[in-house]
């Protein structure tokens, strides 16, 4: 599995080949594998180095904190600063945290009663809307990272097995480059397979008109469009800068206008990037705006590289809820350091306090 951990320089991007390069950025470089969780590895790992942005305005602040890009080992030495704050922040917080703390006062004053005990149990399980939209992105997002590329017949089967549970909206596949994602060549097998599945939405990625014209062909009758919020990994990920992929979008919107095809954006590196490390909410909020007022219909928001936690998450929805409209914004966490399921808690939460039900892409690995 490649890593991030050699020194890798942009000027040293266009000599990697395309696989390597999608490895490298794809959430799947960095997700967790069994076999070296015993070891204490850190699957993000990497350099310093600097950024071609252009959208510079909070980048001081952002910039002078760094993702903790170093191996992580589980046997801390006394240099290792960041993690030991870290973690005694995290013990701190679950010993004493606000939730303990509350019950266990509780249960030991003599004005606590079974009424506040119900009060305080109604607070926190009704913080949340009461349903959620999900849109399943397993057979793109996570099939796309495999190692091994999964049969046609299996990617069906797992569609129509999805379909099964009750899901309504399911990512089926991309229309991108077989040269850079080898492991969705079958975009249009697959998608000719699923396509007329009943009551389900099944949407593809498309990158470029090419892609929308294959997928149209194919029988798709939703796409969706993938910009980011940084610079580097715009060009690592689809070999353009992020205001030449909102052309080249433009051009897709267009063309799904005059078909009335739906058209649904992502937004990558919401929390972070791989190579620029935190990401500035204000950039997020610019490409999200970008591509709702070019017509599409929702923003999800991806944490691509699962850097994103609550305290980096909510500013970050808060910055594009000031520019997208709240009810047209989904989140999409990956899960590398176990903080996607705190990420949809805060998300829900935000929702919830702004009465609305929130669009959560599902990744179901
Ligand atoms: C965007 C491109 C196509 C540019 O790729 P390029 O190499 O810059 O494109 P090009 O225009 O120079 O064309 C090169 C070759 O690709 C072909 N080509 C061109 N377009 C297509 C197409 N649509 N379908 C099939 N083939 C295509 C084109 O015809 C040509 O073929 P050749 O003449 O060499 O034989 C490429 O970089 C690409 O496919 N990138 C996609 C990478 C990808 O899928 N990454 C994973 C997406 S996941 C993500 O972004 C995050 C997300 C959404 O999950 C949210 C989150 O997790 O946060």
């Amino acid at each position: 599995m490649s890593s991030l951990e050699e020194p890798l320089g942009l000027d040293k991007l266009p000599s990697m080949n395309t696989i390597d390069r999608i490895q490298r950025f794809s959430s799947g470089s960095c997700r967790p594998r069994v076999d070296n969780l015993g070891m204490g590895n850190c699957w993000i790992e990497g350099r310093s180095c600097s950024t071609s942005n252009s959208c510079n305005e909070d980048d001081e602040e952002y910039t002078a904190e760094t993702f903790p890009w170093k191996r992580q080992t589980r046997d801390l030495s006394p240099d290792d600063s960041f993690s030991q704050k870290t973690l005694i922040k995290g013990r701190k917080s679950m010993k004493f945290g606000m939730i303990d703390d509350s019950f266990s006062d509780c249960q030991t004053s003599p004005k606590c009663h079974t009424k506040d005990l119900q009060g305080l149990a109604y607070k926190y399980l009704n913080s949340i809307p009461k349903f959620v939209k999900i849109v399943e992105v397993g057979p793109r997002d996570g099939l796309q990272n495999e190692k091994n590329i999964v049969p046609t017949a299996v990617k069906i089967e797992l569609i129509h097995r999805l379909a099964s549970t009750g899901l309504s909206v399911i990512e089926a596949t991309s229309f991108v480059s077989p040269k850079w994602v080898p492991q969705l060549a079958d975009a249009k097998d697959v998608m000719q397979a699923v396509h007329n599945l009943r009551g389900i939405r099944l949407p593809v990625l498309t990158p470029n008109l090419k892609g929308f014209e294959a997928a149209i062909a194919a029988g798709a009758r939703e796409v969706a469009i993938f910009a980011s919020a940084s610079e580097s990994f715009s060009k690592s990920n689809i070999n353009c800068s992020i205001e030449e992929s909102l052309i080249r979008f433009q051009a897709v919107t267009h063309a799904a206008k005059q078909l009335s095809i739906p058209v649904r954006g992502y937004v990558s590196c919401v929390a972070g990037c791989p190579v620029e490390g935190p990401i500035p909410p204000s950039k997020v909020a610019y490409v999200a705006k970008e591509l709702y007022d070019m017509g599409c219909f929702e923003i999800s928001l991806g944490d691509t590289i699962g850097v994103g936690t609550p305290g980096t998450v909510v500013p970050m929805l808060l910055a594009v809820m000031a520019v997208v409209p709240i009810d047209k914004i989904a989140v999409h966490f990956h899960d590398t350091y176990g903080q996607s399921l705190p990420n949809i808690l805060v998300s829900l939460q935000v929702s919830h306090q702004l009465n609305i039900a929130w669009p959560l892409d599902m990744l179901v690995f």
